[in-house]
């Protein structure tokens, strides 16, 4: 449905984009995650004709659209800063888009009657939008954004103003809309967790390239490289050599899945396979600081060698900070990456230099 082919974008001496290639099926939604100033919001410009690029192609059903200005690709834009029209109501803004394309009022009136029941704001038409709560105008944008029926629906930090919880529940509502209509769906968002509950395939950039690609769950639990683990939240990434199914790490020998790579490589260790036992069993830890986190707490354990780990404890088992434990490591939770080295670069959870050709 939409095809990109080497698209690249440069400002004087930034690229912005890089040779991207990236192909989306018809009905399928994508989210774009990475760092700030990895280039997620020049992609959306690129293909909405907002930024031509430099090199390389945009396909839209397989049309070129070199050239051929915004109003004409059929896709609608939802943007970071909803700007809703303050002057109009509910209705009005609704509408906007059906007005500008000249349909008859009988069928604007129709379209917005029908949009605002889909967004859950029914009979919503002559409420006046600075009355609306923060959740309420985003579903009011939604609504203007899918009502002249875009081919292809484009959202920019879609959720982002809004509170957690409204957050995921909107995610939730906004995956289900997107169902019922079909409506092929191109994101952009900082939030891991909105883009993994939101999309049927994740697209991660880092310094305007595409670091990896795959369903929500491929992209978890196989992270194809040591910064996106990091930029996943993942913080016990460490050097390791891989010899059959045992890796030698900082933090002494720990087993590996059957068939990981071999040699000199990044390693990731999930926190849930981080095992807490009696002092005398394994790596001994001093525990430190420990974070609830709903379902599980995060204990951060300070090794006698090597860096500190992360590890996920069910709420009953949450060692006494300061005490001593013993740790082992499970192999399921252990990934070998295909990087030869942990990638020191300062790009954790999310936070990047902001000049992409700056020495980092
Ligand atoms: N109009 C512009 N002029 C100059 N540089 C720009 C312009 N727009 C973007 N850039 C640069 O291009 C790079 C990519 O920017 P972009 O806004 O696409 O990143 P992003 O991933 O969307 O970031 P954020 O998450 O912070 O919105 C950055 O280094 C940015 O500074």
């Amino acid at each position: 449905m939409l095809t990109l082919e080497g698209v690249t974008v440069r400002f004087g001496r930034r690229t912005a984009l890089d040779a991207v290639d990236l192909e989306i099926a018809a009905h399928e939604i994508v989210c774009v995650l990475g760092p700030s100033g990895s280039g997620k919001s020049t992609l959306l410009r690129v293909v909405a004709g907002l930024q031509p690029p430099d090199a390389g192609r945009v396909l839209l059903e397989g049309a070129d659209q070199v050239g051929v200005p915004v109003h004409r690709r059929g896709v609608g834009l939802m943007f970071q800063d909803h700007q809703l029209f303050p002057q109009r109501d509910v209705g009005g803004n609704v509408a906007f888009g059906l007005r500008v394309r000249g349909e008859s009022r009988g069928e604007q009136r129709r379209r917005v009657d029908e949009l605002l029941d889909l967004v859950g704001l029914p009979g919503a038409q002559s409420r006046a939008v600075a009355a609306l709560s923060g959740g309420e105008q985003q579903r009011v944008a939604l609504a203007r954004a899918l009502a002249p029926r875009p081919r292809l629906l484009m959202l920019d930090e879609p959720l982002g103003q809004l509170d957690r919880s409204l957050r995921e529940r909107l995610v939730v509502e906004l995956r289900g809309v997107f169902g019922q209509l079909g409506t092929t769906v191109l994101a952009v968002t900082h939030d891991q967790g909105e883009a993994f509950a939101l999309a049927d395939r994740v697209v991660v950039m880092r310094d305007g390239r595409v670091a990896q690609t795959g369903t929500p769950v491929e992209v978890w639990q196989r992270p194809a490289s040591a910064f996106v683990a990091r930029f996943l939240g993942f913080d016990n990434v460490v050097a390791a050599t891989v010899d059959g199914d045992v890796a030698d790490t900082p933090w002494g020998k720990i087993p590996v899945p059957s068939a990981s790579p071999q040699g000199s490589r990044a390693l990731l260790v999930r926190p849930t396979g981080v095992r807490l036992g009696a002092p005398e069993d394994g790596l001994r830890c001093t525990v430190g600081a420990r974070t609830f986190r709903g379902s599980h707490v995060a204990v951060l354990l300070r090794p006698s060698h090597g860096p500190e780990v992360e590890a996920e404890c069910g709420l009953r088992d949450v060692p006494d900070e300061g005490a001593t434990v013993g740790v082992s490591f499970i192999a399921e939770d252990v990934v070998v990456l295909d990087d030869k080295e942990p990638d020191a670069t300062d790009i954790a959870k999310g936070e990047a230099p902001t000049d992409n050709n700056g020495a980092h």
